[in-house]
C-alpha cells in the first residue's frame, strides 16, 4: 500500500489531471509543479492512448497534442523522473489497461515503485479483470484504484473492499468533460461505499467550479478535475504554468474543512 490513503487524513483532498506530453513534455512537468504549488494534493497524470473510450473531446485532442510531441510509455516515465527533481507531490497515472499489458505487469509496477508512482488508476479494467495485474501491484506496493460509478449498484461492496488508496467516485455516466449540473445521489453513492471501507472517496467526472467543489468536497472526501484544467492548457499552451497555479489553488481553497 502507498501514500494515498494518507493524503486525505487531515484535508479534504483536490486532485488534478494532466495528459502526459501535452502540448510538450517539458512544458508537462512545469505544469504539474504549478498544480503542486497551487495546491493540488495529488495529480493524476494521463498517459496518451489512442482510443481513449472513457474520454471526451478535451482530452481526447490533448491526447492528439501529446503523440504530436512524440508520447509513449518510457517517455512519460522520464517525464516522471523530471518531475521528481522539484516535486514530491503524490502522482497517479490514469493508464488504459493496454498500454500497461503491453509493457509487462510486473515492470510496469516495478517502474511505478522506482519513480515514486504510488497507483493505477484504470478506466477499462473492470473488477472482475484486476486478478491479472493486482499481485504485481501489492508487491511493489502500487494501489489500484477502483472506479465506481452510478450503476455500480451491487457490485460497490466488492469494488470497495478491494480498493487500497482511495475511490474514484465518478458522478455521471458518459465520457470526461466540464458539466453545469451534475443529476446523480452522489450522498448516496458515497454513503454506499461508506458503509463497507474506509478508504477515502473522490469525485469525478465534470467538476470545474470552486462552488462545485465546496459543495461535492461535504459528500466525499476530495475533487478531482480533468478537463478544465486541459482547456486551460490548450489555450495557454507551454506558458499555461501560471494559469494552472491559480486555478488549483482557487479549487483547494473552496473545499471545505475536514
Ligand atoms: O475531465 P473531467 O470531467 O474533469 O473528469 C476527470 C478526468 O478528466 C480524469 O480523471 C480522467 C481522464 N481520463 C479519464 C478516463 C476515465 C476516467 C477518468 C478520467
Amino acid at each position: 500500500m502507498s501514500n494515498l490513503k494518507q493524503v486525505f487524513t487531515d484535508e479534504k483532498a483536490f486532485i488534478a489531471f494532466v495528459v502526459a506530453g501535452d502540448p510538450n513534455f517539458d512544458a508537462t512537468v512545469d505544469h504539474i509543479v504549478a498544480l503542486a504549488e497551487g495546491g493540488a494534493d495529488i495529480v493524476e497524470i494521463g498517459l496518451p492512448f489512442s482510443d481513449p473510450v472513457a474520454d471526451g473531446p478535451v482530452i481526447q485532442e490533448a491526447d492528439l497534442r501529446a503523440f504530436a510531441a512524440g508520447a509513449n510509455t518510457d517517455k512519460v516515465f522520464d517525464l516522471v523522473a523530471a518531475v521528481r527533481q522539484r516535486t514530491q507531490v503524490p502522482l497517479v497515472f490514469l493508464t488504459y489497461l493496454n498500454l500497461i499489458f503491453k509493457y509487462g505487469y510486473d515492470a510496469f509496477c516495478a517502474k511505478c515503485a522506482e519513480l515514486g508512482v504510488s497507483g493505477l488508476v484504470i478506466p477499462d479494467m473492470p473488477y472482475e479483470e484486476r486478478a491479472g495485474l493486482a499481485p504485481y501491484a501489492d508487491q511493489h506496493g502500487v494501489d489500484l484504484v477502483p472506479l465506481i460509478t452510478p450503476t455500480s449498484g451491487d457490485r460497490i461492496a466488492k469494488i470497495a473492499k478491494a480498493a487500497t488508496g482511495f475511490i474514484y467516485v465518478v458522478s455521471s455516466l458518459g465520457i470526461t468533460g466540464t458539466r453545469d449540473e451534475i443529476q446523480t445521489d452522489l450522498g448516496s453513492l458515497v454513503s454506499q461505499i461508506k458503509a463497507v471501507t474506509d478508504i477515502p472517496t473522490a469525485i469525478g467526472f465534470g467538476v470545474h467550479t470552486p462552488d462545485q467543489a465546496a459543495a461535492l468536497g461535504q459528500v466525499a472526501d476530495g475533487v478531482i478535475v480533468g478537463s478544465a484544467i486541459v482547456k486551460l492548457i490548450a489555450e495557454h499552451g507551454d506558458q499555461a504554468a501560471p494559469y494552472l497555479k491559480q486555478y488549483a489553488h482557487e479549487m483547494k481553497a473552496a473545499l471545505p474543512a475536514k
